[in-house]
C-alpha cells in the first residue's frame, strides 16, 4: 500500500519504518528540513533499540523516503498517518494546532478518495474537528480514522510489529477494510484489530495513559508509606503484583513517572473532563503526588549534608525519563538537577544515550562525562535517576575507593538493602528501610 506519514518524531518514524518492513512504499513528512536531510543521509535522529536495522534496510529497499513536501506526500498515498506533536497547553488540553494545521493542507491538496489516520494521542471529538477542517477546503472523498498508539520508547519497534492489540475508531466500511489490510501482517499472532467509533478509539488511549500512571503512583504511595512504617515496598510489590487481577508489571516505584506522554496525557483527561463539568478526582491526585515524587529523595540529600549543598558533588546515574532512549521529555532527573543546583551543588552526571539532549538544554550548568565511573571519582554522593541495565551491578569496591564518601541515593531501587549496608554504603532507595 502507498502510505504517507506526517510528522517523523518517535512515533511517525517508527510506524513508517515498520509499515515500509512489511513491504508498503512509504514517504515521511516532516516540516523540520534539518531532521528530513539527516534521515535522506541514513541517520536516524533518535535513539531508538533496532531502529537504525530496519531504516537503513527500507532505505535501500526504496520503500522509505522522506520530504519535507507535503504535497507529495499526499498525492502519494492512499493513507495518510498524522503523527504530529499534541503538546500541554497552558490550561492543561492537548494543544490541536499541528493537528488541525495540517488536516487544513489536506483538505487544500487533496484530489482523490484518503484514509487520513489520526496516531496522534488526541481528546475525544478531535476526529470530528479533523473531519470538518478537511471538509470545509475540499469536495474530494476521505474518511478520518482515529487510531491511537501503544508503543513504549525503547520497544518501540517491538510493540509496532507485534502489539498486543491495535484500536481503530471508524465508521466508514470503506476506511475499516483498508485499515484491516493494512494491520493484518501485524496481528498474525491472533491479537486484536479493535474496531470501534472514532470517540472510543480517542478515549481508550488517554483512559490506558492514565490508568498505568494510577497504577504507579497508587505504588509510589505505598513506598512512601512503607518508608514510614518500615516495611519494604517490593516486598508488598511483589506480595501483590502475584495477584493476577493486579499483574506484576507498572509497580514500580521510583522517583515518579515521566516522558512526554503520562505527564501531558493525564492532564489533558483531567482537562477534557473539566470541559464538561466531570471532575477526575483521582487524576487530580495522581498529578499532584507525581509532582513531589520526582524530587522526593532531595531532601533527604539535603538532611544528610547537614542543610548545606553549597560546594557538594553529586554525581547523576540516568538522565533519561527510562532506559533505552535518550528522551528527557520530563524526565525526574531534570527536576532534582533543578533542586540540586539551586541549593549550590555541583553535578557530574552520565547517561548511555541522552547527555546530548540534555547539553542542548542546560548547557554547561552540569558537567557530563564518559562513562559512569568518571562521574563518581571524588564525588560527595551518588544519585540514579534511570535504570539503565548497566548501572544495575556496578563494581561496588571500585565505586566505595572513588568517592569522597559512600553514599547513594537510588530513586530506582536497584540495589538489596542488606548487601549495601554490608558493604559499607549509606543507601538510601524508595520505600524501603535496612532491618
Ligand atoms: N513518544 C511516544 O512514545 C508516543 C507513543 C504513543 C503516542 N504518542 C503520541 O504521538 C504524537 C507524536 O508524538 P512523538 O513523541 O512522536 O512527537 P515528536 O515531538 O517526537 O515528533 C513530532 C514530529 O512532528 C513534526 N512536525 C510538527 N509539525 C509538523 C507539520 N506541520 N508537518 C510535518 N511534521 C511536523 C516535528 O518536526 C517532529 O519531528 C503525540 O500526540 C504523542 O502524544 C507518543
Ligand atoms: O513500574 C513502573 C513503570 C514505569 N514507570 C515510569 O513511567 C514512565 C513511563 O514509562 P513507560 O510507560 O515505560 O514509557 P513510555 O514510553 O512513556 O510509554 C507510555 O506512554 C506511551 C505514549 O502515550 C504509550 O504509548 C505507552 O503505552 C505507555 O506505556 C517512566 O518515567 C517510567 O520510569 C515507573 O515509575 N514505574
Amino acid at each position: 500500500m502507498n502510505i504517507t506519514v506526517v510528522g517523523t518524531g518517535y512515533v511517525g518514524l517508527v510506524t513508517g519504518t515498520c509499515l515500509a518492513e512489511n513491504g508498503n512504499n512509504v514517504i515521511c513528512v516532516d516540516i523540520d528540513e534539518n531532521k528530513v536531510n539527516r534521515m535522506k543521509n541514513g541517520e536516524v535522529p533518535i535513539y531508538e533499540p533496532h531502529l537504525d536495522v530496519l531504516f537503513e534496510r527500507n532505505i535501500e529497499a526504496g520503500r522509505l523516503n522522506f520530504t519535507t513536501n507535503l504535497i507529495q506526500g499526499l498525492d502519494h498515498a492512499e493513507v495518510i498517518f498524522l503523527a504530529l506533536p499534541t503538546p500541554e497547553d497552558e490550561d492543561g488540553s492537548a494543544d490541536l494546532k499541528y493537528v488541525l494545521g495540517v488536516a487544513q493542507e489536506i483538505g487544500q491538496h487533496i484530489t482523490d478518495y484518503k484514509v487520513i489516520v489520526d496516531k496522534s494521542t488526541v481528546p475525544v471529538g478531535t476526529a470530528e474537528k479533523v473531519e470538518a477542517t478537511i471538509a470545509a477546503n475540499t469536495s474530494t472523498e476521505f474518511d478520518v480514522v482515529s487510531n491511537p498508539e501503544f508503543l513504549r520508547e525503547g520497544f518501540a519497534v517491538d510493540d509496532f510489529l507485534k502489539p498486543e492489540r491495535i484500536v481503530v475508531g471508524t465508521s466508514s466500511q470503506r476506511a475499516e477494510e483498508i485499515m484491516h489490510r493494512l494491520y493484518k501482517p501485524f496481528v498474525r499472532s491472533g491479537n486484536p484489530i479493535i474496531f470501534m467509533d472514532e470517540k472510543s478509539a480517542e478515549l481508550t488511549k488517554y483512559a490506558a495513559n492514565s490508568f498505568l500512571a494510577t497504577k504507579i503512583t497508587f505504588m509510589n504511595e505505598i513506598a512512601n508509606y512503607c518508608q514510614i512504617v518500615g516495611a519494604d515496598v517490593d516486598k508488598v510489590r511483589i506480595g501483590m503484583g502475584t495477584d493476577s487481577r493486579i499483574g506484576k508489571r507498572f509497580l514500580f516505584p521510583g522517583i515518579g513517572y515521566g516522558g512526554s506522554c503520562f505527564p501531558k496525557d493525564v492532564k489533558a483527561l483531567h482537562k477534557s473532563g473539566q470541559d464538561v463539568n466531570h471532575k477526575f478526582k483521582i487524576l487530580d491526585a495522581v498529578v499532584e503526588v507525581n509532582e513531589a515524587q520526582k524530587t522526593i529523595l532531595f531532601p533527604q540529600i539535603n538532611n544528610h549534608f547537614g542543610g548545606n549543598l553549597k560546594g557538594k558533588t553529586i554525581s547523576i546515574w540516568g538522565l533519561a525519563f527510562k532506559p533505552e532512549t535518550d528522551d528527557i521529555r520530563e524526565a525526574p532527573s531534570l527536576y532534582m538537577i533543578e533542586k540540586l543546583l539551586e541549593a549550590g551543588a555541583k553535578i557530574k552526571a552520565f547517561d548511555p544515550e541522552a547527555m546530548e539532549n540534555v547539553k542542548q538544554k542546560l548547557g554547561d550548568k552540569i558537567q557530563f562525562v564518559d562513562n559512569m565511573y568518571e562521574a563518581t571519582q571524588n564525588t560527595d554522593a551518588l544519585l540514579i535517576c534511570t535504570e539503565w541495565s548497566i548501572f544495575r551491578t556496578p563494581n561496588f569496591s571500585k565505586l566505595k575507593a572513588q568517592m569522597n564518601d559512600a553514599v547513594i541515593f537510588d530513586g530506582r531501587n536497584l540495589y538489596d538493602i542488606d548487601e549495601m549496608t554490608e558493604a559499607g554504603f549509606k543507601y538510601t532507595s524508595i520505600g524501603r528501610t535496612a532491618v
